[in-house]
């Protein structure tokens, strides 16, 4: 039977969709957060008043850069380290207190730097404290269903699997990988500065990412490499495209996700071509009976042993893939590149580190035995982490009221530490706080501040960084190298700009000029 309507009521009921959705957006971004708000401050906690739909987006304009436009080459002042990003939590905090709370979008958060609560909260372990859904569904896409946004049984099954191919014992077997990496990157140097006549100048940031693209291409893919390769390739792509279009207040918004704007299609198409070559690979390997033992081998046994459904198991594969990709390719890759602009603008600690690695090394490769032995790089590298975190907020939610100290923090509420102004809070690291000073590190995370938990660049608690023992060798080795093998300064390109993207990047690149030694 086919129904007809008549052109009345085609325009009541689109009257009545319209009026539908507007309640649909008002319940989410107003009257949710509106609730939320009053159960805390029920409790004293307050914060800035919202405007209406947006609630204190535009203060926090997240993601833009303080960059200092015009840089001369000399190192960039310490007040524009990352924290300095985060200039609007730093003003509600002395206005607001060690908790407060703000509304973004259809989210309620709850700011923390308390440090007792900081503690209760980054080791809690119940499955009621999780990643925040709004990460899940911004960053959807990018991470799927894999560790990164997963939460209580199902991630605690995926932590499991992964876990222990990223102990130190296996880390160490990747070491060989590594090395080579890290000589493509000098030996592209050194030929960059023949052509160039003895200094060139480089920028730094796509070599970083070529290093760590290749470390994690090859210990997740082995001797699939090459299409590996091509993977993180098409994701760093799907990764700018989200950048573009949807890493945005808009992307909150639960409708935008689904239209078929350019920004959409293009992150589909790519979604798309990314899962097909993932699971090519995973068909070569079953029909090959390849056998490997790298990341992917372990992801892929991991979900042969669950009793998943076929679709189910392709999900785990293709989601942790790319949780991996994201968890262990940006992060380190900025690491290296803030590590280098610091020591390129603190010539002292240069060559500090330069003749504890040669005198280390002996001129000859880093491994590791002697990236153990090497103190003054290990207190740089923890320096570098504290001013320029990768990670700069961890954010969770709460699924079920739950009691931090005295506060119940209400089902529905976001929780972010806050992870810039934890590591430059003068009262726990003292007055040179905002400054590059890695002999505050000679004595360890303990030595350094007053209270070791509040340094958190591989966060804390459970879900504490499963990658933190490959990022430091990878760090270690690839800046020993360097180092035994180069001078470097600042380029007078160089415009100093931190931005918050999907990690603190420099927005403008880092540019050093690099002379043979
Ligand atoms: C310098 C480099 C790195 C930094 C600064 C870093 C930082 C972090 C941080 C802060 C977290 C915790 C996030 C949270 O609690 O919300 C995390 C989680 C994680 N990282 Fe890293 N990471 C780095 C490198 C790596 C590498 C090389 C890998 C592996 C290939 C990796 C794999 C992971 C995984 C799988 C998780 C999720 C753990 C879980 O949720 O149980 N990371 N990382």
């Amino acid at each position: 039977m086919e129904l007809q309507f008549d052109t009345k009521t085609c325009i009541s009921l689109a009257v009545l969709g319209f009026i539908g959705l507007l309640q649909l957006l008002y319940n989410a971004l107003v009257a949710k957060p509106r609730r939320l708000r009053s159960l805390l401050s029920k409790q004293g906690i307050s914060g800035p008043p919202p405007s209406l739909l947006l609630g204190n987006a535009m203060e926090m304009k997240l993601g833009q850069s303080t960059a200092v436009k015009a840089h001369t080459g000399e190192p960039p002042v310490s007040h524009n380290c990352a924290a300095s990003l985060f200039g609007f939590f730093d003003k509600w905090r002395k206005q607001y207190g060690e908790l407060f709370t703000c509304s973004l979008g259809n989210s309620q958060i709850l700011f923390v730097t308390q440090p007792d609560i900081v503690r209760e909260i980054t080791t809690c372990t119940s499955f009621d404290l999780g990643k925040a859904s709004y990460q899940h569904q911004v960053l959807g896409p990018l991470l799927g269903q894999g560790i990164l946004t997963s939460n209580g049984a199902v991630w605690a099954h995926q932590r499991k699997i992964l876990a222990p191919e990223l102990y130190m014992e296996k880390v160490k077997g990747m070491v060989n990988i590594i090395t080579e990496s890290a000589i493509t990157v000098a030996d592209s140097w050194k030929s960059m500065i023949e052509t160039q006549g003895g200094t060139a100048d480089i920028k730094i940031d796509q070599y970083m990412r070529s290093f760590s693209g290749d470390v994690i291409s090859k210990a997740c893919f082995s001797s699939n490499y090459s299409k590996g390769e091509e993977i993180f390739l098409k994701l760093r792509l799907l990764q700018e495209a989200m950048s573009k279009y949807g890493i945005s207040i808009a992307g909150q918004l639960p409708a935008m996700r689904y239209l078929p704007t350019k920004g959409n299609r293009e992150k589909w198409a790519l979604e798309k071509e990314i899962r097909n070559l993932i699971l090519e690979v995973v068909k070569e390997r079953t029909t090959v009976d390849a056998n490997e033992k790298d990341l992917l081998q372990m992801v892929l046994e991991g979900a042969r042993d669950s009793n998943l459904s076929q679709e189910e198991t392709d999900r785990f594969i293709v989601d942790n893939c790319k949780n991996i990709y994201l968890a262990g390719f940006e992060t380190t890759a900025v690491s290296a590149t803030w590590c280098l602009m610091l020591l390129a603008s603190n010539q002292e600690w240069q060559e500090r580190v330069r003749a504890e690695a040669l005198s280390v090394c002996g001129g000859g490769i880093p491994n590791a035995d002697t990236i153990r032995k090497m103190k003054q790089l290990t207190m740089v590298i923890n320096e570098s982490l504290r001013l320029y975190p990768p990670v700069t907020i961890m954010s969770r939610e709460v699924f079920n009221d739950m009691k931090f100290g005295d506060i119940t923090v209400p089902k529905g509420v976001n929780i972010w530490t806050m992870v810039c102004t934890l590591h430059t809070d003068p009262d726990i690291w003292g007055p040179d706080a905002f400054k590059f000073n890695p002999d505050r590190f000679e004595n360890g995370i303990t030595g350094a501040c007053k209270l070791p938990h509040l340094y958190m660049p591989f966060g804390v608690g459970p879900r504490v960084c499963l990658g933190q023992n490959l990022a430091t060798v990878e760090l270690k080795i690839l800046l020993s190298l360097i180092l035994s093998n180069f001078a470097f300064s600042l380029s007078p390109k160089y415009t100093h700009g931190p931005v918050l993207r999907l990690v603190l990047e420099p927005e403008h690149g880092v540019d050093l000029l690099v002379r043979k030694l």
